[in-house]
């Protein structure tokens, strides 16, 4: 069944720039409740003043937290409290803060890989980990991660940033088969090269040749991907390539359905007994 957007509350990370700041305006266009995360604090209030214009009741509201997500699960978790506080339960998280930077392996910082990993990977984990336990109870929520195209295809110069977002393909896979009986829906974006903020950073130190292979591919609009992505994550429906993986997925989620009701079997019988 797919989500309804109008008063629901959506979190977006990475939410004052680039593709996020379109999903939160997207999502608001429709009628969402909105909660930006991101550090910089300027952008945020200018991020929130541009979504505001597009309000369709006087009911919306967008809030602007800034924190680290890739930083201390701790701080993060106060951050989802905070929202939650005041705009009640987290109905769809998008994970959007993410960076890339490209080079050569042997010209890559070993920092820089430990960055990536920590922003792009550990910083969807974290807010993840801290909506998941009132999704899981309400039976209801949405899970976004962004990855990109470099996260099903490992490209010259992005040793670091394609690890960072096959992580996170790995991550929501096992996620969605542990949350699914919970009517808890996971989505994955593999997005292309789209112009934003990021996109422009990214190309003033982009290898030539990892030039060259993007240059096969146009480079999309942040509307046009923040409109897939949101569309993809309200009606969720199967890509063709897991069709194959099908069965096996199938039979899977019986044995989670399976455990997951002799558990709660279990627990009843203990509170009676
Ligand atoms: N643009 C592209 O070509 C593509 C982008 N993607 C992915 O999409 C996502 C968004 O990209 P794009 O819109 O280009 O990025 P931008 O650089 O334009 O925006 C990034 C956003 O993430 C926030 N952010 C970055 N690091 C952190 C952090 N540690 N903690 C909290 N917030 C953070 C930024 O705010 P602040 O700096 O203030 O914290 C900003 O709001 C990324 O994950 C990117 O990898 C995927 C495919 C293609
Ligand atoms: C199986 C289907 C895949 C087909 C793809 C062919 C792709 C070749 C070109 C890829 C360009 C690189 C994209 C990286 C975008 C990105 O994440 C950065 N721009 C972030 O800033």
């Amino acid at each position: 069944k797919p989500l309804g957007l109008p008063g629901a509350h959506v979190v977006v990370t990475g939410g004052s720039s680039g593709i996020g700041k379109c999903i939160a305006i997207e999502c608001y266009k429709q009628g969402a409740f909105i909660t930006l995360v991101a550090r910089n604090e300027d952008k945020l209030l200018q991020a929130k003043k541009e979504i505001e214009k597009h309000s369709i009741n006087d009911k919306q509201v967008v809030l602007c937290i800034s924190v680290d997500v890739s930083q201390d699960y701790n701080q993060v978790e106060n951050v989802i409290k905070q929202a939650q506080e005041k705009l009640g339960p987290v109905d769809m998280l998008v994970n959007c803060a993410g960076t890339s930077v490209s080079g050569k392996f042997e010209d890559l910082e070993v920092s820089t890989f430990e960055r990536l990993m920590s922003i792009n990977y550990l910083g969807s984990v974290y807010p993840s980990r801290a909506v998941i336990t009132t999704m899981k109870e309400r039976r209801v929520g949405r899970i976004v991660f962004v990855s990109s195209q470099a996260g099903q295809l490992g490209l010259f110069g992005f040793t670091a940033y394609s690890a960072s977002k096959f992580a996170i393909r790995g991550l929501a896979e096992a996620l969605q088969m542990e949350v699914k009986p919970y009517n808890v829906y996971i989505t994955v974006a593999y997005p292309p090269d789209t112009d934003t903020p990021g996109f422009a950073e990214e190309n003033r130190t982009k290898p030539l040749e990892t030039r060259l292979i993007s240059e096969t591919t146009s480079v999309c609009k942040p509307e046009q991907v923040a409109k897939q992505i949101v569309k993809d994550a309200i009606v969720v429906t199967m890509g063709l390539f897991r069709t194959i993986a099908l069965f096996y997925l199938g039979s899977f989620d019986s044995i989670v359905r399976r455990c997951m009701m002799q558990r709660e079997k279990s627990e009843i019988a203990n509170k009676t007994a």
